[in-house]
């Protein structure tokens, strides 16, 4: 089915560049035994590859022409095919602790990535192609432009490194931004629990409500200045500027204030 037309709603642009494609496949370093998803399969450029060193190759795909195409192919018998939206997936349904890796649609990168957070206790690692600007924010430290929620969230679960960067006519359709493949590994020993996650959460979102005001005007409704000061927290700086641990410790401080 190369003449597949890509659809731009699914964000498909597939990897044609076999070099990448093996840098990817080592990059995620597949055992027999492993138990891993690939999401969005697409036309089977990472797919193929992974199925020749797996036993079983779980795929989530949202496109029925893709999976079509993907039953009619030699490894399909490696395959386990989930159809439908991977935002509605239910991955603790594959029992184990799993490699993750895809090729993400772009447009719905974010909200997977904080989908995916919420199931790191159950993965081993994680490998996806994004678009490179947002590797960036994903491994960005403190102080400097990129860093912001994104950072703060996935940091507090994931150490990340960005491990290729990959040039638009590596696909096609060539997509119009860099993109960049990250490696995501669950954090072995955190240096602080966040006690109410959702709290946790929602005072990073309001911290970085607007970048340039300082942090006593961010959270001038959940922290006076002595409970900022109390974690080591100065109110004139900004949410760029705090540590992930630091902003947990917070949240645990303003909790056990209740
Ligand atoms: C960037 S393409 C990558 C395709 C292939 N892995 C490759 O590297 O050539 C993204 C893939 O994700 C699929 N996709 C898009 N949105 C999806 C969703 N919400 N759930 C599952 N798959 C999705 C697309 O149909 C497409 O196959």
């Amino acid at each position: 089915m190369t003449e597949h037309k890509a659809r731009k709603r699914f964000g498909q642009n597939f990897l044609q560049d076999t070099r990448i494609i093996s840098d990817i496949v080592h990059a995620v370093r597949p055992q027999a035994d492993d138990i891993v998803i690939e999401i969005g399969p697409g036309l089977g450029a990472i797919t193929q590859p992974l199925t020749q060193k797996l036993n079983r190759l779980h795929v989530c795909e949202i496109d029925r022409d893709i999976i079509q195409f993907l039953k009619k192919q030699t490894f399909a018998e490696k395959l386990t095919i989930h159809e439908g939206d991977v935002l509605a997936f239910d991955f603790r349904q594959i029992q184990g602790k799993k490699k993750i890796v895809g090729n993400l649609p772009y447009n719905i990168s974010t909200p997977l990535l904080f989908k995916l957070s919420e199931v790191a206790d159950e993965v081993i690692d994680m490998h996806f192609m994004l678009q490179k600007e947002v590797v960036e924010r994903m491994v960005a430290q403190p102080k400097s432009n990129d860093y912001g929620r994104l950072s703060v969230m996935l940091q507090y679960f994931f150490d990340m490194e960005s491990l290729i960067d990959v040039p638009p006519e590596s696909f096609q359709p060539a997509p119009k931004v860099d993109s960049a493949v990250v490696r995501m590994i669950p954090v072995a020993n955190r240096i602080g629990k966040a006690e109410n996650f959702q709290h946790f959460s929602d005072l990073v979102k309001q911290a970085f409500h607007q970048r340039r005001k300082t942090l006593r005007n961010n959270l001038k409704d959940i922290a006076s200045d002595d409970d900022l000061q109390a974690v080591g927290i100065s109110p004139q700086q900004r949410a760029e500027e705090i540590a992930p641990e630091c902003y947990v410790q917070l949240s645990n401080y303003l909790i056990s204030k209740v």
